[in-house]
């Protein structure tokens, strides 16, 4: 039997890792309404992230798609510190999202498999690592799952929900349900596979893509025209790898092929050799697309 808790006892919840990631995951559970401690290592990204998130505000403010109250009691949920040992000790749900390492992630759980309440659930942001590689760090795996987020959290109402072969039933459903409470539509993945469901389902378009624009088919214009106008995406597989940056595309596939050794899962070689030029997409100006007089 796990200790885990229920959705309605949970107030306080840890986020680990003030990045990309983090924070706007962080202001996510502040807007539902709970306590919120977002801890990080580095104090300057802690800054970031709070000036970010008030400008977020901020700006949502202005623009009339959010009250001054309720934006104003969010940025009073938010708590910022460096000092996991303190934070930890108060979070009845911990979200990790830093670095994605495996290292650096066995090392948090293993300290908060001490350092949390017995009840708590620590849940992993990461998209390429299931959690069952940490899991067994905490002392109790069955308290462990990934939660998955989309970039950008505040905006995306994906949550995919990964439980590994330890995690309990009562691990899942509180999982899911914060999930919703954080106004997200979460998905549930029963079994861990590299990629989980969207970025296996990207993965798949984006080499076939490839193939096409490879092979002289098609030119990566009328690929990602057709994507668009014939199958209603708002865009094209070669705009979306430029957005996501061509560096983070040929990580994913590097670290699914690492795990699957599958031939159809191996990075993509123009897309190496765009990476090794520096052309990253919009992030550098220049990927598939030049972007360069935008
Ligand atoms: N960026 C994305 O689009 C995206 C989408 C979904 C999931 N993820 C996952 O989210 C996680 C974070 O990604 P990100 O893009 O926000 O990364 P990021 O580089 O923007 O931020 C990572 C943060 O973790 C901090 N950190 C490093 N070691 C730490 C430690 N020991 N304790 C506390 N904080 C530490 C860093 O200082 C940094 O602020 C990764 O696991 C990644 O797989 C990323």
């Amino acid at each position: 039997m796990s200790a885990v808790t229920g959705i309605e006892n949970i107030s306080t919840i840890l986020v680990i890792g003030a990045g990309t990631m983090g924070r706007q995951i962080a202001m996510s559970a502040a807007l539902a309404g709970y306590s919120t401690i977002i801890q990080d290592i580095s104090a300057d990204g802690l800054t970031a992230a709070r000036t970010e998130l008030e400008g977020w505000a901020a700006s949502r403010v202005a623009k009339g798609k959010l009250e001054q109250g309720v934006a104003d009691a969010a940025l009073e949920k938010l708590g910022y510190s460096t000092d996991l040992d303190t934070a930890a000790a108060t979070a009845d749900f911990v979200i990790e999202a830093a670095t994605e390492r495996l290292d650096i992630k066995t090392s948090i759980f293993e300290k908060l498999g001490v350092l949390a309440p017995a009840h708590a659930i620590l849940a992993t942001n990461s998209s390429t690592l299931g959690s069952s590689k940490v899991a067994d760090a905490t002392g109790r795996p069955a308290q462990v799952c990934n939660m998955h987020f989309f970039n950008p959290a505040l905006v995306m109402k994906c949550v995919e929900v990964v439980r590994h072969e330890a995690t309990s039933d009562s691990t899942v459903e509180t999982t899911m349900e914060l999930a919703r409470r954080l106004g997200k539509e979460p998905v549930l993945i029963n079994r861990e596979v590299p990629g989980f469901i969207a970025n296996r389902l990207m993965g798949a378009i984006q080499r076939e893509a490839l193939f096409l624009a490879d092979q002289g088919i098609a030119s990566i214009e009328d690929i990602d025209t057709t994507a668009r106008t014939a199958l209603g995406h708002p865009m094209g597989p070669f705009a979306l790898m430029d957005m996501v940056g061509l560096d983070v595309i040929d990580f994913i596939a590097q670290a699914t092929h690492a795990e699957t050794g599958a031939d159809e899962d191996a990075p993509n070689p123009r897309v190496a050799s765009l990476v090794a030029e520096g052309k990253l997409g919009r992030k550098s100006g220049v990927g598939f697309y030049d972007y360069s007089n935008q």
